[in-house]
């Protein structure tokens, strides 16, 4: 026997484990063993294997986090629990092999006390498939869950144990947490509290410790829907923190904005030692979670100083302002409203009364108008008997793009008159609020003459935003036909069988494809210009 015939056969006899048995099983090594198959106890099999990277286990930590919003207390326990697992019982553990979906689902499992050996007999490994399915019966993850966590992590009974109890967490009502007195909330339910007010805007800049006080200072308050939560020019004696529901808020029976869940209410006239300077309405069932003046003033008012500081120093930066006072500066941004908008959201419509004015603190916001344009097409369908199809499409028209710094909604307001135009978040956006009072209480009347000069917008005329939406549409139509008809290709033409022998159309194939996606992309950005369509069939007889 040769002597490579002799190492093969040194290695077939010899089990795999024994070797692997006599180091400690890290959950690296763990999740090795749950790819060997045991029966395959061939070399080159275990040496092509390839070690987990260390790496690899800190991404599995950090999607862990992404995923659930686990503490990192509690990862990092989870994760740490599983390695001294491992390390302190080398050869007490279970192995379960794994077989992909197409091989048989079976599983084994070997428990060997036999230290001292540190042998693993193949016989002595125990088909369980019974246990191992009851063991995946009992953690049934939902998909996404088994998309980002590791097979291997979830496989883990002390994984499973965080997830339940992570679970309770989110699934906690905290209305009800925060209507028991704290000293009776328990230790999750604080935590839980605390991380969900953490994570709203409102409280997000503010430190932890003061947050936790803040929730032990919360009542809980529920409205349905129509309640009537603030009343305009009343005495301010607390702000709220909307933990469910939609607040709808009006000044003289208009709506001005809207409040949702994880944001705050009626924290300006504390802020201002002012009176309530909108009405505020439910507009769904709400919760709220109340906060006294007295805490409020207490605990956030100062740091909530520093927001109004950081709107000063911002304000101070745009041209127009920069000729006011500090103090005067100042006030306007202990007055102003942060507003945060999504691609797409729309501020205002053209013709909704006008009662707020907006400095884009962040993003970009376009004015815009629309227009009607008629489609019509008329075929007969008996004698002296036509049909009529008439298409009517609401055409939005752009008329300005406004970028940081600047601001709008002043021109209506001064005129007082409905919105001219319609306002529409172009990306995700953050405004500063002025509301009509307060904006007509700070800008003197030289100062609202100024800036209704500035802000005049040449509105087009009809025929013209006809002629410029047409012209859009078109005008790539023609040049494509232009092309293709230079080239001598018909719409069709890939579909041929000429054209898969001719080498010209071969070559242009590329270009075409590309061409087609490029009016693909153009007629669907036509399409989303078109905010109503109406249609009309007439039967008509002359
Ligand atoms: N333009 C607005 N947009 C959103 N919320 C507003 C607006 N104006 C007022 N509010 C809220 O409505 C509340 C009314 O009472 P406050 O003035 O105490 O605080 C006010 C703000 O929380």
């Amino acid at each position: 026997m040769n002597k490579s015939n002799e190492y093969k056969k040194s290695q077939t006899l010899k089990p795999i484990e024994y070797r692997r048995a006599s180091q400690p099983l890290s959950p690296l090594r763990a999740k090795q063993y749950q790819i060997v198959n045991p029966f395959q106890r061939n070399l080159s099999a275990v040496t092509k294997l390839k070690r987990r990277p260390y790496n690899s286990i800190a991404q599995d930590k950090e999607q862990l986090k992404a995923f659930k919003n686990l503490s990192s207390d509690e990862i990092s326990k989870s994760f740490s629990n599983s390695d001294e697992k491992h390390r302190m019982t080398p050869l007490n553990f279970t192995k379960t092999k794994c077989i992909s979906a197409s091989e048989q689902n079976l599983s084994y499992t070997k428990t060997n006390t036999n230290a001292s050996k540190n042998i693993l007999k193949s016989d002595s490994w125990i088909k369980i498939e019974d246990m191992a399915k009851s063991r995946r019966n009992s953690f049934n993850p939902p998909l996404t869950f088994k998309k980002i966590i590791p097979e291997w992590l979830l496989s883990r009974s002390d994984f499973y144990a965080t997830y339940m109890k992570m679970k309770q967490q989110v699934g906690l009502d905290l209305g009800e947490v925060c209507s028991s007195a704290p000293s009776e909330r328990t230790e999750d339910e604080k935590e839980a509290l605390i991380k969900w007010v953490s994570n709203t805007r409102f409280f997000s800049a503010i430190p932890k410790v003061i947050v936790q006080e803040t929730c032990d200072k919360f009542s809980v308050l529920e409205f349905s829907p129509g309640a009537q939560i603030i009343k305009k020019d009343d005495i301010a004696d607390c702000m709220y923190l909307i933990y469910f529901g939609m607040v709808g808020i009006y000044v003289d029976g208009i709506r001005i904005g809207q409040r949702s869940q994880g944001e705050s209410l009626g924290e300006t006239a504390l802020d201002n030692i002012k009176l309530r300077s909108a009405d505020a309405f439910s507009e769904t069932n709400v919760v709220l979670f109340k906060l006294k003046k007295i805490d409020y003033e207490h605990i956030i008012l100062n740091l909530k100083k520093l927001e109004k500081h950081e709107y000063t120093k911002f304000i101070m930066t745009i041209p127009f302002f920069q000729r006011w006072s500090f103090i005067k500066v100042q006030n306007l941004s202990n007055l102003l409203i942060q507003s945060v908008y999504n691609p797409g959201d729309v501020i205002y419509e053209k013709g909704d009364q006008s009662a707020t004015f907006y400095i884009i603190k962040e993003g970009s916001i376009q004015l815009q108008t629309y227009t009607h344009l008629e489609w019509q097409n008329k075929w007969p369908v008996g004698s002296r008997q036509w049909k009529l199809r008439k298409i009517t499409n609401k055409f939005i028209y752009p008329l300005k793009t406004l970028l940081k710094g600047e601001f709008f909604g002043e021109s209506e307001i001064i005129s007082n008159c409905t919105r001219e135009t319609r306002a529409v978040a172009l990306e995700h956006s953050i405004c500063l609020v002025l509301n009509k009072d307060e904006f007509l209480e700070l800008f003197p009347p030289r100062e609202l003459e100024i800036l209704k000069q500035r802000s005049v917008l040449r509105m087009p005329s009809k025929q013209e935003m006809e002629m410029k939406i047409k012209q859009e549409m078109y005008s790539n139509e023609e040049k494509e036909h232009i092309l293709l008809e230079a080239m001598r290709l018909g719409h069709g033409f890939e579909k041929g069988r000429e054209f898969l022998l001719d080498a010209r159309s071969k070559k242009l194939r590329g270009w075409y494809s590309s061409l087609k996606q490029r009016t693909r992309q153009q007629r669907a950005k036509i399409q989303s210009k078109i905010i109503d369509q109406k249609e009309e069939n007439l039967n008509m007889s002359m």
